[in-house]
């Protein structure tokens, strides 16, 4: 039975800091079953590893293009976010999972004049099947873990990559302005 990590959110923008999302974190960490209220747009974005690298993906096209990013996108209607983390994967990077992959994150990031909050569940996996192939979306490559190439990334990713490669859950809200001003951030780890 796959896990339902559904989102939730009483995230408001008026309180953009300090929002309840340790609590879904903590929810998510307990087992709880959490549905969607549809309130946020949810994507996934999943991170390959094998030890000492980091599979990404370079984005040829659309939102991002020209960054390097783990696999992912919107999670569709009747999916889980773990069912959409794994399609966008083998969409994206032509790779499989058959095990459960592990959470370890929830992002929010809100930009400014956007009433549209994007909720981002981050996974990670040792475990996969196939060979890393080059998608319309995704040209994929290996990195060492000191050559992740930041400066061709959103801002946000330096700040809390080495929790995710740490295995470390965490969660983090982020208020942009464009694509490249983080104007704002907070990232809390969490202890199980
Ligand atoms: N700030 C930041 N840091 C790291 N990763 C992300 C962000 N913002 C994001 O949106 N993301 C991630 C989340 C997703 O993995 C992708 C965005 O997905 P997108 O390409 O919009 O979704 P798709 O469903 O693949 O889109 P199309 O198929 O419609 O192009 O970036």
């Amino acid at each position: 039975m796959p896990s339902r990590w559904m989102a939730h959110s009483s995230f408001s923008s008026d309180h953009f800091i300090g929002v309840d999302l340790l609590g879904v974190a903590r929810a998510i960490l307990g087992g709880a079953k959490i549905m969607s209220t549809c309130k946020n747009k949810v994507l996934t974005l999943v991170f390959v590893l094998r030890p000492g690298e980091v599979l990404l993906g370079y984005k040829k096209r659309g939102f991002a293009q020209g960054w390097w990013n783990g696999f992912g996108g919107k999670v569709e209607a009747g999916e889980t976010i773990e069912e959409g983390a794994k399609r966008e994967l083998h969409e994206e990077s032509g790779l499989s999972v058959s095990n459960e992959l592990d959470h370890v994150g929830v992002l929010m990031f809100e930009f400014v004049n956007d009433p549209v909050l994007l909720e981002v569940h981050v996974y990670r996996t040792y475990s996969y099947t196939g060979t890393p192939i080059e998608t319309e979306e995704m040209k994929p490559q290996w990195f060492k873990h000191q050559d992740i190439p930041y400066k061709d990334m959103w801002p946000d990713d330096k700040l809390w990559y080495s929790l995710m490669l740490n295995g470390k859950y965490f969660n983090g809200n982020f208020k942009f302005e464009g694509l490249t001003n983080l104007l704002e951030y907070e990232i809390n780890e969490i202890t199980k």
